[in-house]
């Protein structure tokens, strides 16, 4: 919770100066107008050869004989607002415009919305009336529509049935304005209605608390369009027949004023009297003061009324009115509770729009017939039957279906063909054909055919705007959905990340990868809000993700401190990956106690405010990290990568963190067992061999791939062929900018802070150096930089060895203690320092 006020707190930042201009430019607008209108008064005779001019006439004039203060635009103004218009009620938009200038300041002296609504009607009502009194004499103080509503008025309804109309509009103005007044109304018709109206008449004082309720300043919270629980009380009231219960009730909503009023009319002596009287029973003296006063109203007969007031004036006569005040209590328990809706997590940025299709070019598609010509899949088809029948090898039928790379022919060969035979002459085929790329799928999966797809001569380009503008992609229900290209079939190719549940992408460098990892984010960020989704970008070749940059304050998550959104630097990365174990944890205690199994589970209790954030639950966003080269990072840091990244893959699946690592090249090194074992979904672009592939795969394919897009997607059953959407740079900047120029958090979502498992320089042993240590130690000081990385770099080490390093260089007194994300202080200046400071360890 602290943390989304901080991030509101930075948020502001960017609007804040414009809240500030634009509010100066209203405030000036208003003072101007002010001088205006004032001057007009009094100049509007001098002027008058130019009220009637047209607007651009009025700029036509040279200024010397403009008689307003404030020149020509002050003329124009005026006439406009006070001539045309409203005449003086014109003042009225004035204090709107003064207002809401003070509102961007966030000073509030008067309700701003509430004030305008009622400014605004005052000023036609009063344009009105000003027009009707005084529209032939002095035109000036009604305007020009005071003046014509009043003259068609009259027309139309006399000019007697005009005033009164107005007069009607005005009360059912103030009554819908001024609720108490509405109540004390209602109550007198209420009373008059139940006979005892005579009673109020009898009694002057009657009129004061309704002067009470006219003089009562407009209360906000009353007037407001929200259903008023006091509202719900007048209406139950109004329900019951008891008017005992409603007269109490509303003696309740008035102001003190009222009391000290009705206890002005007995005199010092009586209250005193009344007081002890009403102690004796335990009730309080205001309470006794409002019942004496609406009790007797409504159930004393006129008579007994007299009655009651001869003998309250003998100091008699109390108890029993005393005893009804138990009522009002009754009444009071029944006021509803406000509800609460459902809790929004799009809320903080409600205003925020996904980026739209147009961002997106259309690449103009051919029709299918026309994709690959009747002239070419002839020729294959000749030449696939020919190289078969080679072979001795029949076909029974052959069928083409064109996709937007390949055509895949299905044949159906003559009985008793062995299907392993025709496998084994893929190369042989894909001679005959003269290209590249055939793949033979035998048997299809779920048909007894041998599918062979080849390559088409003319291969299309499958547009990120046809993925994203598909049916299927904008109508899916699923969590994390990523429309990443399409099937042989033409038909989009829709997954759920959140099911796969992290996803290993290898290709060769050139084939599509980078194009491959930008179309599944796109995908994201045309289904997530930022409060759903944060993104963790890992890009150690420091290009290819950079464009994502721009919408760091609204998707991506970071470690405090964080210098660079994306992530390049190993430590970084490792510091990350932790960071993110620790969220992971975090994450299952929250899911734990909140009995949920998984986290759409839990934001949906969450969002029905099932979940107390006071035990710190809190709305969970989905996780996604992506680490572009991933090889690269292993051969820097090893393990120190590979552990976190494990476990976050073993674990994380349940808590809405997913993984997608990439890379060029997939070799048992790299994509260990583990890691394998952990990514059951993975994408293969095109790779250099048969080895790589199965290393991908665990089984070839990929090496016989096109490129450009071209790729097979595993989820544990047969690798599905697919044409990889295409999404280029310009196209991305635009939908991160359209992202970046929103409203945003204000900064990256932070991830938590990591206790760094530095053992600490207290448990370093000097007698144990470390071979490196002395060179490591001049290295620091000549860089002046206590950096574990620049060790690592340096001499090639791991992460756990320079840390070791930098932990004995902290005890030798070398550099200063961890200092979080900053590099360690070099406590000494030169190196012929150091050499001094070394001979005496
Ligand atoms: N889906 C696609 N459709 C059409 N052309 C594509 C597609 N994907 C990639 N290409 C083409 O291939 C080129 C290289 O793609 P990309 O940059 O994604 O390769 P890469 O595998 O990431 O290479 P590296 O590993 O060297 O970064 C692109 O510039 C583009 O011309």
């Amino acid at each position: 919770m602290a943390r989304t006020r901080k991030k509101r707190k930075n948020s502001s930042f960017t609007d804040e100066r414009l809240r500030l201009i634009t509010g100066l430019l209203f405030v000036f607008f208003s003072l101007f107008a002010l001088l205006a209108f004032v001057s007009y008064f009094m100049t509007w005779k001098e002027d008058q050869s130019l009220v009637d001019l047209s607007i651009g006439k009025i700029y036509e004039q040279s200024g010397a004989e403009i008689g307003n203060w404030a020149g020509k635009a002050g003329l124009v103004l005026s006439s406009l607002f006070i001539h045309k218009w409203f005449g003086i009620a014109s003042l009225g938009f004035l204090l709107i415009t003064f207002l809401a200038g003070l509102h961007l300041w966030k000073i509030r002296p008067l309700p701003f919305w509430q004030t305008t609504k009622n400014t605004l009607i005052i000023i036609i009502l009063a344009s009105a009336f000003l027009g009707y009194f005084f529209g032939d004499k002095w035109f000036i103080l009604g305007g020009g529509h005071g003046y014509f509503i009043t003259q068609w008025l009259n027309a139309m309804l006399g000019k007697a049935g005009t005033i009164l109309f107005l007069l009607l509009i005005t009360f059912v103005f103030v009554l819908y304005r001024f609720r108490q007044l509405y109540l004390m109304l209602r109550n007198k018709v209420e009373n008059i209605r139940s006979g005892h109206n005579k009673a109020h008449e009898a009694q002057p004082e009657e009129d004061q608390p309704d002067d009470a309720y006219l003089n009562e300043p407009p209360q906000e919270d009353i007037q407001s369009d929200d259903p008023d629980p006091n509202d719900q009380i007048d209406d139950q009231k109004k329900d019951t027949d008891n008017n005992i219960d409603f007269e109490i009730e509303e003696a309740q909503n008035e102001e003190e004023e009222v009391y000290d009023r009705e206890s002005e009319r007995t005199s010092a002596e009586d209250i005193d009297n009344d007081a002890n009287q009403k102690q004796g029973n335990g009730f309080d003296d205001n309470l006794m003061d409002i019942n004496v006063s609406y009790e007797g109203d409504d159930e004393v007969t006129p008579g007994q009324q007299e009655k009651a007031q001869q003998e309250d004036e003998q100091e008699n006569g109390i108890g029993m009115e005393v005893e009804e005040a138990k009522d009002e209590e009754v009444v009071k328990k029944s006021k509803p509770l406000e509800r609460q809706g459902k809790y929004d997590p799009r809320r903080d940025l409600e205003h925020y729009k996904m980026p739209t299709f147009d961002m997106l070019p259309r690449i103009e598609q051919k029709n299918s017939p026309q994709r690959v010509s009747q002239e070419e899949l002839e020729a294959n088809k000749q030449r696939i039957v020919e190289t078969l029948g080679n072979y001795n090898i029949t076909i029974d039928k052959i069928k083409a279906t064109i996709g937007p790379t390949v055509t895949l022919y299905e044949i159906i060969p003559a009985p008793g063909v062995r299907i392993s035979k025709i496998k084994n002459l893929e190369d042989d085929i894909a001679l005959s054909l003269a290209a590249l790329g055939i793949r033979i799928i035998a048997p299809m999966p779920g048909k007894g055919t041998v599918g062979i797809e080849v390559p088409n001569q003319n291969p299309e380009i499958v547009s990120m705007h046809s993925v994203i503008a598909s049916k299927r992609f904008q109508e899916s229900e699923m969590q994390l959905p990523v429309a990443l290209g399409k099937t042989i079939t033409n038909e989009t190719f829709v997954m759920d990340l959140t099911k796969l549940p992290h996803l290993l992408v290898a290709g060769a460098t050139g084939q599509g990868k980078s194009v491959g990892l930008n179309v599944i984010l796109t995908s994201l960020l045309y289904k997530k809000h930022p409060s759903e989704l944060k993104l963790v970008l890992v890009d150690p070749k420091k290009v290819e993700l950079s464009l994502y940059n721009k919408i760091d304050k609204h998707f991506l998550a970071q470690v405090p401190d964080a210098e660079e959104p994306i992530i390049t630097d190993t430590q970084k990365v490792i510091d990350t990956l932790n960071s993110l174990t620790v969220e992971m944890d975090n994450r299952y205690d929250l899911l734990k106690n909140a009995h949920a199994r998984s986290l759409k589970e839990y934001n949906k209790k969450f969002i029905e405010r099932k979940l107390n954030p006071e035990n710190g639950h809190r709305f969970l966003p989905y996780f996604v990290i992506v680490v572009d080269e991933y090889a690269d990072l292993i051969m820097t840091a090893g393990k120190e990568i590979e552990m976190p990244i494990a476990r976050l893959a073993q674990k994380a699946r349940a808590i809405g963190i997913h993984l997608i690592i990439a890379t060029q090249r997939p070799t048992t090194n790299i994509i260990t067992g583990v890691i394998k074992a952990n990514f059951p979904a993975r994408i293969a672009f095109r790779v250099i061999s048969g080895v790589d592939s199965k290393t991908i795969l665990d089984g070839p394919g990929a090496n016989q791939l096109i490129g450009r897009g071209d790729m097979l997607i595993s989820t544990g059953a047969e690798p599905i062929r697919l044409q990889c959407a295409f999404v280029d740079t310009p196209e991305l900047e635009k939908i991160m900018d359209h992202i970046s120029e929103q409203q945003s958090y204000g900064q990256p979502y932070e991830l938590p802070e990591l206790q760094h498992e530095s053992g600490g320089a207290g448990m370093a042993d000097l007698e144990k150096r470390d071979a490196l240590f002395e060179e490591a130690a001049r290295l620091i000081v000549v860089h002046q930089q206590g950096s574990t990385s620049l060790i690592q770099r340096k001499f090639s080490i791991g992460y756990n060895r320079a840390g070791r390093i930098v932990d004995q260089l902290e005890a030798a007194g070398v550099v200063g203690p961890f200092e979080g994300s900053k590099a360690r202080q070099v406590l000494i200046p030169d190196e012929y320092a150091l050499e001094q400071h070394l001979s005496k360890i």
